[in-house]
């Protein structure tokens, strides 16, 4: 079909959707996001209830699906994510329960979903759906016994080499596949990802930073329009400088959040006080974070992540290899899980 019959497929499918719940797939929700951007009330006005779920297990009534009356929050917050908090759910109809993020309606970016309906990955936190209501949008995803990696290092003061090493290959494995689909997450840091119950399994969430790369590699300006950036202390020099960025923005945060995991503090602030931004432009790398007693394979990985120039910088593919070699290196996988807590160096 020709790109004019493509639009006005999709406008047709959009115009269906509107004003109904129903259980659908991820391009149906794609399409039906976009519309809620600006905000834009729906034809019932304030009270419109609207959106796409994906899974068989959250089962909207009547093309409709609401809080209170056909999923309850459980009580206790289990995060808060960027530009919402996060709550753990139940579906009353089958008692199902997954985690759910609620955003204002004037803080939904669309491209929070592109990202996460692109497709699946073993390392990204997979959508259960969408649903706006009035001026809410809430964002069903799966539940994650293991809480964040930022609750675990609370919990640690600061993660043994190897487990570090393990869970930053398994977010460059979720990285290579978003850079792959050209998007950027744009907010790379301990408290984005996710665990297993027994911890060994680690997914990249929280797409509320996440961006679409141009195809020509150009690399986007993000400090543009609506992009709000991610967290200051992991923030590549070419993002606060507003230069051009692309993926390798990525690979610096995951090295920022790699010396968030050794020394149990974010680089940077335990040297320089905010604002940040004009150390990290103007300053070498936080190379001197890395802790003396790192394998010199785990020291030479983040210094392949932590070129100033991101040309020079490793790509998440490139440095996922690295770090693996590194586990190995190290001798794999070894650290026990009742280990003591460490003080924060
Ligand atoms: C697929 N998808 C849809 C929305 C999304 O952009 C997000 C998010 C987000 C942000 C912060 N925190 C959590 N968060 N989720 C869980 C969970 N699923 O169990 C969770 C559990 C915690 F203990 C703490 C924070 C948590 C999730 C996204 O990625």
């Amino acid at each position: 079909e020709s790109i004019s019959d493509k639009l006005s497929m999709e406008e047709f499918l959009v115009d269906a959707l509107k004003g109904s719940v129903i259980l659908g797939e991820p391009r149906n929700l794609a399409c039906l996001a976009k519309t809620w951007k600006g905000g834009g009330l729906s034809p019932k006005g304030m009270d419109g209830n609207e959106g796409v779920l994906l899974i068989e297990k959250l089962k909207a009534v009547d093309y409709e699906y609401r809080e209170g009356v056909h999923w309850t929050k459980c009580p206790g917050l289990l995060g808060t994510g960027s530009f919402g908090e996060v709550y753990k759910m139940e579906d009353k109809q089958t008692g199902f329960q997954c985690a759910a993020k609620k955003v204002r309606i004037e803080n939904f970016r669309a491209e929070e979903l592109m990202a996460c309906t692109g497709g699946v990955h073993a390392k990204v936190l997979p959508l259960y759906g969408a649903v706006k209501e009035g001026l809410w949008i809430t964002l069903f995803m799966k539940l994650m016994e293991g809480g964040s990696l930022g609750q675990l290092l609370k919990q640690r003061g600061y993660l043994p080499e190897d487990r570090a090493l393990d869970y930053l290959g398994q977010a460059l494995e979720g990285l290579e596949y978003l850079h792959a689909h050209s998007i950027l997450h744009g907010d790379v840091k301990a408290d984005n990802i996710l665990l297993s119950g027994d911890r060994s399994h680690a997914v990249l969430c929280d797409f509320g930073h996440a961006a679409h790369l141009h195809l020509d590699g150009m690399g986007k300006h993000l400090m543009t329009g609506d992009y709000v950036p991610g967290t200051e202390t992991h923030l590549a020099p070419e993002v606060v400088m507003g230069k051009r960025c692309d993926s390798k923005a990525d690979v610096w945060s995951s090295c920022c959040m790699m010396l968030h995991l050794l020394n149990g503090c974010h680089p940077w602030t335990q040297y320089y006080n905010h604002p940040l931004c004009l150390k990290i432009a103007k300053e070498p790398p936080p190379l001197r974070e890395i802790p003396p007693s790192c394998h010199p394979a785990t020291a030479h990985l983040i210094k392949a992540g932590l070129e100033k120039d991101p040309t020079q910088r490793a790509s998440a593919a490139e440095l996922r290899v690295k770090a693996c070699e590194a586990l190995e290196k190290v001798g794999g996988l070894k650290s026990p899980w009742r280990g003591e807590y460490r003080q924060p160096r």
